[in-house]
């Protein structure tokens, strides 16, 4: 099928019913300053905010913020906003337009345009998922300044950052009596709310000023695979929508979310679009990053080491599967209590068959990105309430000496992977000045601070099982590590 007209308001008429936005792009007066306008926003927040409005009404426009690069700001903004999300999984393509999106800034190009919007008294939410590394927190949630930040944060340098938006912003609107406001972190953090209102605070504090009243700060858990959009999944997007897309984005039908409900400004009726909202979201929470993420984690390095490319492919690794259902049953669900009616077995089942889902291409190497930022609240709390029971969790530290072994740069077959983490450098450091054994590297990743909290770094017995895996797979390599366990 050939494709002449690319999305936009003009082709709206000319899409299939099904793939018609819900709401008509620019028709609904924005409520919501989204940051980090990436794959994942566009494919769960906000058809999660379009179908809400579509149900119920409401000012729950979005303004999306694109922090860094504007390539996405260009095509969106050529297709009116409008841009579709492609569902895959069950062997028929299907693409929907989303038109929720309402305006847009940019971050490192106009910070003061996004300040300005921020302290809008129509904008009552300010939501985010800028990745973990972009809150510049530690593990324990202590702010990590440096020269440019106190800058941003002090006004004495344009609030290109996270943190600085999010303080000059709120100051702004102060400033105006832009009234009540939530911030809503919908990034991958255990505790995200709290943790954001812990680094306001802080950065608050730099800049000489205290939290304003009438901010919450809800925790949330949001789930969605949602990979980087490939060239074959622009191309399918278009033979489904019938027209082309240049933002389209790939999910699978799965979609969850968990929200706190707090919201002095008011919020959009998510409840009636199947949010769930409630209380305390702390068990959603740990089941998602333990039970999901670490396992999601577990195959990127695994699988990547094996010469794997997609998730899908490590879980045909021969006996992987079986080991990873260990994971789950012996060392992550002892931890925590799941919420009523879940088991920690049967959601790892079910994320299990999800993270098989090819069509979706997820790349190992996109899940093994950051690592350093992303363990600490997948799998460093599964392994610390298991020593405090005084338990050796041996399926997460292997899954951490996988870690450790794709952190030297190289696969099984000597082929370099490609480290791409904020800690990159320190990495490098710390390793080039240890001797390259399982002792040796073990040593220098368990003492980098920025990662593994100092009972963990001491911890005798984990430090000698880590050792022990991490000699298994550089001698034997996963895939025969993994078959040695299976027998
Ligand atoms: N993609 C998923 O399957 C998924 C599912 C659940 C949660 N999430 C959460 O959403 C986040 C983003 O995922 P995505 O798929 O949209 O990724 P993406 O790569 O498509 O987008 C990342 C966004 O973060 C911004 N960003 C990256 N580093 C930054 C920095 N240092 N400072 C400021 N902004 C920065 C980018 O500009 C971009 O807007 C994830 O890190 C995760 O916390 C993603
Ligand atoms: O998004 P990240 O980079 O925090 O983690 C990579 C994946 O584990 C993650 O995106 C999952 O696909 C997602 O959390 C599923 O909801």
């Amino acid at each position: 099928m050939t494709v002449t007209h690319r999305l936009g308001r003009g082709a709206l008429a000319s899409l299939p019913a099904a793939s018609r936005p819900a709401v008509v792009p620019g028709s609904v007066r924005p409520g919501i300053v989204h940051v980090g306008l990436g794959a994942f926003h566009r494919a769960h927040q906000a058809v999660f905010t379009e179908a809400a409005v579509a149900a119920s009404g409401g000012d729950w426009g979005i303004i999306g913020v694109a922090p860094r690069s504007r390539d996405i700001l260009d095509r969106l903004r050529a297709q009116d906003g409008l841009y579709s999300v492609l569902t895959v999984g069950d062997g028929a393509d299907r693409a929907r337009a989303v038109g929720i999106l309402g305006g847009f800034g940019h971050a490192a190009g106009d910070p003061y345009g996004v300040i300005a919007a921020i302290a809008d008294p129509g904008v009552r939410i300010v939501s985010m998922t800028v990745t973990e590394k972009a809150y510049r927190l530690d593990p324990d949630g202590r702010l990590l300044l440096d020269d440019e930040l106190r800058a941003q944060l002090t006004g004495h340098a344009p609030p290109t950052t996270v943190p600085a938006l999010l303080v000059r912003g709120l100051l702004r609107r102060q400033a105006a009596g832009g009234g009540p406001l939530t911030v809503l972190c919908c990034d991958n953090l255990m505790g995200n709310g709290p943790r954001i209102r812990g680094l306001v605070e802080q950065a608050l504090d730099v800049a000489g000023a205290q939290l304003p009243g009438g901010v919450a700060f809800p925790a949330t858990m949001v789930d969605r695979i949602v990979p980087a959009t490939s060239p074959d999944h622009i191309r399918r997007a278009a033979v489904a929508l019938g027209a082309g897309d240049e933002a389209p984005v790939v999910a699978e039908h799965f979609s969850q979310w968990v929200i706190e409900d707090d919201f002095p400004g008011g919020r959009p009726a998510w409840d009636g679009v199947g949010a769930i909202m409630t209380d305390d979201v702390t068990a959603w929470e740990k089941l998602k990053l333990r039970a999901l993420n670490a396992v999601h984690s577990a195959c990127a390095y695994l699988g990547a080491l094996a010469g794997r490319e997609l998730i899908a492919d490590s879980l045909e690794i021969p006996g992987l599967p079986a080991v990873l259902r260990r994971f789950i049953a012996e060392d992550i669900a002892p931890t925590f209590a799941p919420p009523p009616g879940v088991t920690v077995a049967g959601y790892g089942e079910t994320a299990l068959g999800r993270f098989a889902n090819r069509e979706l291409g997820h790349r190992n190497l996109q899940v093994a990105m950051d690592g350093s930022q992303k363990l600490p609240h997948r799998l460093l709390g599964t392994i610390a309430d298991r020593r405090r029971s005084g338990a050796t969790p041996g399926w997460a530290i292997l899954v951490l000496a996988a870690w450790m072994r794709f952190a030297r740069g190289y696969a099984d077959d000597g082929t370099p992977v490609h480290l791409d983490d904020p800690l990159a450098g320190r990495i490098r450091t710390a390793l080039a000045a240890a001797p390259d054994t399982a002792p040796g590297v073990v040593g220098a990743l368990l003492a980098l601070h920025e990662i593994f909290p100092p009972h963990l770094a001491a911890d005798d017995d984990l430090r000698a099982e880590l050792i022990r895996w991490y000699g298994e797979l550089e001698r034997h390599g996963v895939e025969a590590t993994i078959a040695g366990i299976a027998r």
